[in-house]
């Protein structure tokens, strides 16, 4: 099972080590931050938490990465640094419980000089044996919604990695950013979220970017009437033109007023029509969500609470444990590859 610190016996400093790579990445680059919250969405919505979009496309395997609904997705190298950090800083002498041992074991009468390297991990060998990769993911996310002033998040750990690639459900496990709100609600509610919690996660979107290429389509040819106008153009200056180069890094900050900070201000946006996404907007549309936009907006402490046990939730979603799955010895591939 998951259990608050996990890694207590086998790996006690792994917290603290992943906290503080945390912390400096973010001090360093600060949406390292953003991309590890969007990391989890898009994780533990497809199948379980299990780093299945940790994997690269590789031997035939597609990668959840090479996705549609992934664009605009980044920072996925420095999951190795805090993975490489781990492999050094922690202790290879684990604890663990004390164990009665048979005796009457008898010598063998031939060495096997031959077989000591294929058999005796290098000292330089991955720690992964003992830590699941993603649970860098799954840490961060709870040390990175402090540090972008949202609620700290006491998460389980001890998730272990999926053996394959999803590429094929991401589509229909994660919503567009243009589907409708009955789509979207029924998507979150399959892993057990209310309307309240589904309204407290998309808060998220109080941080980071949306490309251009997602948001044209309400400014061209005629602005979208649930926009405001003046809010409209100025997202017309960010995106001048109706056919953005999908590889230029034309965007628009998702929260113009406090960009780096998880806090209430999107559903203060989504009230004055600034929503950003369809997605976003149609929240103060429909009258099930509409009043947890207004509650939200007029509350932060009472957002942060929400949005800390939604994100609970969906960080447990179907978790792979036990003998399911694998620990990998690179997030990148799976250990068959
Ligand atoms: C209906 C559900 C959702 C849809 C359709 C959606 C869609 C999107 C889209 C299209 C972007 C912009 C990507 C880009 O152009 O670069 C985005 C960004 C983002 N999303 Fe969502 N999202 C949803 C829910 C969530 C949830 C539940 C979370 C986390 C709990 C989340 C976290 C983020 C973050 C942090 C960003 C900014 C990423 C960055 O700046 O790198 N989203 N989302
Ligand atoms: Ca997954
Ligand atoms: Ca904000």
């Amino acid at each position: 099972d998951l259990l608050l610190n996990y890694y207590s016996e086998s790996c006690p400093n792994a917290e603290d080590i992943i906290k503080q790579e945390v912390t400096d990445l973010y001090n360093e680059h600060g949406n390292t931050a953003v991309s590890w919250v969007r990391n989890l969405f898009h994780d533990c919505m497809v199948k379980s938490c299990d780093a299945s979009l940790l994997l690269e496309t590789v031997n035939g395997i597609e990668s959840e990465q090479a996705s549609e609904r992934s664009f605009g997705m980044r920072n996925f190298k420095y999951v190795s640094t805090i993975k490489e950090a781990l492999e050094k800083k922690c202790p290879l002498t684990l604890g663990g419980p004390r164990i009665e041992m048979k005796t009457g074991r008898r010598d063998s009468k031939e060495s096997y000089g031959n077989f000591v390297e294929e058999s005796l991990p290098n000292h330089n060998d991955s720690i992964t044996l003992v830590l699941s990769r993603f649970q860098s993911i799954g840490l961060d996310v709870e040390g990175i919604v402090a540090l972008l002033g949202g609620p700290r998040i006491e998460m389980k750990t001890g998730r272990r990695d999926s053996k394959e690639s999803y590429a094929n459900f991401v589509e229909e496990s994660l919503p567009n950013h243009n589907d409708s709100i009955t789509l979207v609600l029924s998507r979150f509610q399959s892993i057990g979220l209310d309307v309240e919690g589904i309204v407290a996660l998309l808060g998220a979107h109080s941080v980071g970017r949306t490309h251009c290429t997602n948001l044209v389509h309400r400014l061209y040819p005629t602005v979208d009437p649930t926009l405001d106008p003046q809010y409209a153009e100025y997202l017309k200056g960010r995106c001048p033109t109706p056919n953005p180069d999908p590889k230029a890094v034309l965007y628009a900050r998702n929260d113009r007023e406090t960009p780096m900070i998880l806090d209430n201000m999107y559903y203060k946006n989504l009230l004055g029509h600034k929503g950003l996404l369809i997605v976003d907007q149609q929240l103060t549309s429909d009258p099930t969500t509409y009043p947890y936009v207004e509650k939200f907006a007029a509350d932060n402490g009472y957002f942060q609470d929400q949005f800390a046990k939604a994100v609970l939730l969906l960080s447990e979603n179907n978790p792979l444990t036990g003998a399911d799955g694998e620990i990998r010895k690179d997030c990148r591939y799976a250990n068959s590859i």
